[in-house]
This record gives structure tokens, C-alpha cells and sequence, in this order.
């Protein structure tokens, strides 16, 4: 390892920004991510999370800061952080014609690996995203799951020791995101790489060890899904009732809490709905049909942190706050 991140540092970034011109795209990113951590970068279309998988990956040249993955500088080592990743990028690059070990086997003599390891390591990567009886089948006969399968195998072919996933899962149906997480969560185990994944799929980040919340170039918030929930603290009650006004007006007398309007009822925010719902039903005089209870969700943090969810922002274009 050459700098400060120790050896069980897979990613290291000190102020790392990136600007097009005058519009700054990341700004002042620090980042440290352990070898074997499956780690996120959760952000809304726009916040600079391609632009920072480019930077870290030694596709873009970053403007500010300095970065080392797997030990290595990005700006001045960058064939041995290249040698040592994989990519996987949002659009495919695969070549539809030839079949899936083909795919694989073009990889490998990109980086030069021996004829007869490139096949045996083929082998085993398909078998390990569970595509080995497709072997020699044409990849435009894939599903779009299947693809994504097949260039995470591609990905790995050189034995990488970082995976770079940039949105591994969009455009995919919730059952095909479900298979290539559970691979993704095998292949951790198995080969003990760091995956290092963009993506502004909430269910997604979920599945990481740790994620940062990036908005608008910023990072906003890091720590572990639950962690973060958890500064939310808040569960969301929302009560169907057959008096909202009446209602309303006893949860402030009772409680000293404030319920607003829902799509469904009303709402408010509790930090511990299990054990605040019963007192409650026992407080309301008016007819209940109806209470839920939500734990928080990333996008209460992301809104937490920002001030807007990620969903409105993905909806209203490529918004930054402010
Ligand atoms: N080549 C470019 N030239 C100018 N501006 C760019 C360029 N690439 C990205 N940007 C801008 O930099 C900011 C960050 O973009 P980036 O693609 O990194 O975000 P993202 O979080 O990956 O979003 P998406 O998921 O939509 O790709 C955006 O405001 C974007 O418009």
C-alpha cells in the first residue's frame, strides 16, 4: 500500500472533485472503503455518481483531491489500478454475435492472460452468476438480466480486487434485481472482493454494508443502511379514522404531537411506534379503520439530509438543492 489507507483499504479518496468547466460535478469527496465491503453510493440522477466511478476507475481525470484504489494512485499509477478493478457499466457493452464464453474469452486476451487460464477462469465466473449451460450460446438470445449477469463475469475475469458497478440493476424487473444481488452477495463471499456500486435504487442501497448519500456533488451523509435510518429515528404512523379533524385535535391534546395529512389518513412521526399505537387507540374516541406503521426508509434519510426525496428529485429531472 502506498498511502494512508492501511491494508485493508480497497478505496481511499482526499478531497477528490471533478469539475466540466466551470460546474463543479463532485466536490471534496472523502471516502474510505475496506477490502470486501460491498459499499454505495446512493444519489439521485445527476449527483455525480458516474462521475466519481469514472474518477476512482481512472476514466476521468479528476480535477481536485487524490484518490488510491487497491493501493494504488489513480492519477499516477493508473495501469495498476486498472490491472486490479473491474467495470461494469450502466450501458452494455457486450457483442450481441458472439456467445457468452467468447465475451469472456475477448476480455481475457484483452489483459493478457494465458489461452488455457482464460478458459478455465470463464468457466468458473459463468458458473458463479449462474450461467455455465449458456456457455455457448449467443448473448443476443440473452434476457437483460442474463447480460447483466454475464458482464459481471466479464468484469471479474482478471481476478479484480475492486468491482465497479455503475447502477448494476437498472432496467430490470424486482425478480431479476433479487438474482443479481444474491450473486453479488455470493461472489463477496467466495472471492472476497470489494464491490463499489452507484445506484439510485433505494431497495439497492439496502443491500450494501455501507453507503454514502451523494446530492448535488456533495457527499451528505455515510454509515451503514441501519445506522443512518436510525438518525431518522422515526417510525411513520398513519391512522385511517372516521373523524381526522377530531382525531388530529387529540393527538395534540393527548400527546403534545403534531398528525398532518397523508394520502392515506394521517401521519406523524414517532420513535417507538410499537409501543406508541396501543396508548394512542386507547386515547381516540373516534372510529379507527385502519393503522400502519413504517419503519424509516433511506429516502427519509436522504430527505433528512437535503431537504427533498430522491424520488421527487429523479422526477422533477437532474435538480440540486438550492
Ligand atoms: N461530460 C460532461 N460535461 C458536462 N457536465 C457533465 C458531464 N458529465 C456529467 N456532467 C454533469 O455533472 C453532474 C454529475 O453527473 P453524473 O453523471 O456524475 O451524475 P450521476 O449521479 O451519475 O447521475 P446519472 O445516474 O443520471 O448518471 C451532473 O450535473 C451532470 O449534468
Amino acid at each position: 500500500m502506498n498511502g494512508d489507507g492501511g491494508a485493508g483499504t480497497a478505496v481511499l479518496a482526499r478531497g477528490l472533485g471533478k469539475s466540466y468547466g466551470a460546474v463543479p460535478a463532485v466536490r471534496d469527496l472523502d471516502l474510505t472503503v475496506s477490502s470486501g465491503e460491498i459499499f454505495g453510493f446512493l444519489g439521485p440522477n445527476g449527483a455525480g455518481k458516474s462521475t466519481s466511478i469514472g474518477m476512482l476507475s481512472t476514466l476521468l481525470r479528476p480535477t481536485a483531491g487524490r484518490a488510491e484504489v487497491a493501493g494504488h494512485d489513480i492519477r499516477h499509477e493508473p495501469d495498476e489500478v486498472r490491472r486490479r478493478i473491474g467495470l461494469v457499466f450502466q450501458e452494455t457493452t457486450l457483442d450481441v454475435d458472439l456467445t457468452a464464453g467468447q465475451n469472456l474469452r475477448f476480455h481475457a486476451d484483452l489483459y493478457g492472460l494465458p489461452r488455457r487460464e482464460g478458459r478455465d477462469r470463464a468457466l468458473t465466473m459463468l458458473d458463479l452468476m449462474g450461467l455455465a449451460e449458456r456457455h455457448s450460446d449467443p448473448v443476443r438470445t440473452f434476457s437483460g438480466g442474463m447480460r447483466r449477469r454475464l458482464e459481471i463475469a466479464r468484469g471479474l475475469m482478471h481476478t479484480p480486487r475492486v468491482l465497479f458497478l455503475d447502477e448494476p440493476t437498472t432496467g430490470l424487473d424486482p425478480q431479476t434485481r433479487a438474482v443479481i444481488w444474491e450473486h453479488l452477495h455470493q461472489l463477496r463471499e467466495e472471492q472476497g472482493i470489494t464491490v463499489f456500486l452507484s445506484t439510485h435504487h433505494l431497495e439497492e442501497a439496502e443491500h450494501c454494508d455501507r453507503i454514502v448519500i451523494i446530492d448535488g456533488g456533495h457527499l451528505v451523509a455515510e454509515g451503514t443502511p441501519s445506522a443512518l435510518k436510525a438518525v431518522v429515528g422515526a417510525d411513520l404512523v398513519v391512522l385511517r379514522t372516521g373523524d381526522d379533524d377530531t382525531a388530529v385535535r387529540t393527538i395534540r391534546e393527548r400527546f403534545g404531537l403534531e398528525a398532518t395529512p397523508e394520502p392515506r389518513g394521517i401521519g406523524l412521526r414517532v420513535s417507538d411506534a410499537p409501543g406508541f399505537v396501543p396508548r394512542l387507540c386507547a386515547e381516540l374516541t373516534v372510529p379507527v379503520h385502519s393503522v400502519t406503521v413504517t419503519p424509516p426508509t433511506l429516502d427519509d434519510v436522504f430527505l433528512h439530509y437535503t431537504g427533498r426525496t430522491i424520488r421527487e428529485v429523479d422526477a422533477g429531472g437532474r435538480g440540486t438543492k438550492g
